[in-house]
């Protein structure tokens, strides 16, 4: 069955050192479905955070049963590769032009045969001047130029989407696959589509924000890693990529005052310099002291019964995308790649439980000093922006890159006030949208986001600072991000489904400043609000929305999605 779908987007012609790229057809709105990609050969699943890397991807199409067909082949020339492991150096730094038309099956197939029909199998791999000599000369693809173009082109996660899999009562696991459609996207810092979604083997991709027609349409191949200053992010991409990023954050960066730049780098120096284990010893977590609480466990019971009655088709025929009227809004994206000096090495289901704090003095006094160190570096910052910077947008982008700092300081501070910091969740949102749009710690951020201001509203607080910033506009903010990642959905019992198997799939990612009280808030605030009346599409409605027409595309190719 042919699951693939291409929505309004096209391949653009090669452009020198930067080959081609994917661009916008007509004019796009936040969360348009740009395509579903079927993987070339098959996915390989492996366990929860395993880090699968493309040589294991290239192994498992080696030993499978299927191999890759020829098709697979015509597809995988097609594709970017480094010129170093390239038979023919300008046949790297020159693509040819191709077409998403070349990666249907059909199309490979038949170039598959024309090409063996030819006798091109036997050619080695020249320039080619269009898809169809690239794919004869590519059937017969070296073992060197393979694993160049998987190296270059796969997509991995350590692990599957939590919310989905949550959905399907399924286990997590780490998954590599090469996605075709997707190989195509280019880098930028600051992308403008959406963390892309593996649905089963499949991967939707959707815009982050408002695309004009013939714009270019970007991804960031560094996930939470964008959150680090320029030098570092462009160390990483000519070392794994072998390209000079020259988007707009990294040009602002570029061009950032010397006092601004080395600010940014003492603060990573800082922050890379403590590690998890490190901080996790000095807040005296007990990973022995995994207990929840049993009305917690009893209400995640209930949760979990709940949710995994829907499953992904009917999910997705739930959710209508809304092609043309939502609004641009720079805000819907935020984010919450939380910690990621913190989170690679840690368990979170054990953090997230846990939170004890003996708190001896010697660690408090450690922690206090870090805070300080840390608060006085992002002061700095702002110091330096106040003074140099005039476009908030750049202002933003720059913060980004200090990232881990940020969240550093604000989470030693909540820990060591022993309270939470209402705003604490919204600001490392905000910067986390930058890099890594709708993510899931972006989403997990978000609703943390939207729990605090709930609780302070119900503890009686102050009113929130700014009028932009009440309780419903946070959960209207939450909402689109979910929207932006898995379509918009038209009901409130699917988005607290989804609340819910978001607050209770928390991964080893997901540390700071999410905790299991705060993601158990979230669906009864959403059930709060539509009980009120305020359900998310009215809250969304009010953050700009206007009239929103809910069309079903896609529910025919998406419901086929099992
Ligand atoms: C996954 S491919 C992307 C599609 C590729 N441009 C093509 O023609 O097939 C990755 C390669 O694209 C190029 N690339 C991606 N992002 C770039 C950027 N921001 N600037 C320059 N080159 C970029 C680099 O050569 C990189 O190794």
């Amino acid at each position: 069955m042919n699951d693939r779908h291409i929505g309004p987007v096209e391949v653009s012609p090669p452009q020198p050192g930067r080959g081609r790229g994917v661009v916008a057809r007509e004019d796009l709105q936040p969360g348009s479905l740009l395509f579903v990609s079927e993987p070339v050969g098959s996915v390989l699943e492996g366990q929860l955070g395993q880090q699968l890397q493309p040589q294991h991807l290239l192994q498992h199409w080696k030993t499978s049963q299927q191999g890759l067909s020829a098709e697979d082949r015509v597809k995988l020339s097609l594709l970017h590769r480094p010129s170093s492991s390239s038979s023919s150096s300008s046949s790297s730094s020159t693509p040819p032009p191709i077409s998403f038309k070349d990666f249907s099956t059909s199309k490979a197939s038949s170039k598959a045969k024309k090409a063996s029909a030819k006798g091109f199998g036997a050619a080695p791999a020249k320039q080619a001047g269009n898809a169809a000599a690239a794919a004869a000369a590519a059937v017969e693809l070296t073992d060197e130029q393979l694993e160049a173009v998987v190296a270059c082109n796969a997509y991995g996660d350590d692990h599957t989407d939590a919310t989905l899999t949550y959905c399907r009562q399924e286990q997590q696991r780490s998954v590599i696959g090469l996605f075709p459609e997707f190989s195509l996207l280019n880098h930028s810092c600051a992308p403008n589509t959406a963390a892309p979604v593996l649905l089963r083997d499949r991967l939707l991709l959707r815009t982050a924000v408002v695309v004009p027609a013939g714009q270019e349409l970007t991804t960031s191949y560094l996930s939470t890693a964008g959150g680090m200053p320029r030098q570092q992010r462009q160390q990483l991409l000519q070392q794994h990529y072998g390209f000079v990023c020259g988007c707009h954050r990294c040009k602002a960066e570029e061009q950032a005052a010397p006092d601004i730049t080395a600010t940014l780098q003492a603060m990573h120096a800082f922050s890379s310099s403590i590690d998890a284990p490190q901080l996790l010893q000095l807040m005296a977590i007990n990973p022995a002291e995994e207990q929840a609480a049993p009305d917690i466990t009893a209400t995640l019971q209930a949760m979990h019964a709940f949710s995994s009655s829907i499953d992904a088709p009917q999910l997705l025929q739930l959710m209508a995308i809304n092609p043309a009227e939502e609004q641009a809004a720079p805000d819907i994206t935020a984010t919450l790649q939380a910690m990621h000096a913190f989170s690679s090495s840690i368990d979170a289901p054990q953090l997230l439980q846990l939170m004890a704090a003996a708190g001896d003095e010697a660690s408090t006094a450690k922690l206090t000093t870090l805070h300080q160190q840390a608060g006085k570096l992002v002061q700095q910052l702002e110091d330096q922006l106040q003074q140099h910077v005039t476009e908030p947008v750049v202002a933003q982008w720059l913060r980004a890159s200090g990232y881990d700092m940020l969240a550093l300081m604000l989470r030693t501070g909540e820990f060591l006030a022993g309270v939470k910091d209402v705003a604490a969740a919204k600001r490392l949102a905000e910067l986390v949208r930058v890099f890594a749009p709708a993510s899931e710690p972006h989403l997990l951020l978000l609703s943390d986001s939207a729990v605090r201001a709930a609780e302070a509203a119900a503890a009686g607080g102050p009113a929130p600072t700014a009028p932009e910033d009440t309780q419903e506009l946070r959960v209207a903010q939450l909402v689109r991000a979910l929207a932006l990642r898995y379509g918009e959905p038209r009901d409130m019992d699917l988005l607290t489904t989804l609340a819910g198997a978001l607050s209770a799939s928390l991964t080893p990612h997901w540390l700071g400043l999410i905790d299991l009280d705060g993601a158990m808030g979230l669906q009864q605030l959403m059930q709060q609000l539509a009980a009120a009346g305020s359900a998310a599409a009215g809250a969304a409605g009010s953050d700009g929305g206007g009239s929103r027409r809910k069309v079903e595309m896609d529910a025919s190719q998406l419901g086929q999605l099992q």
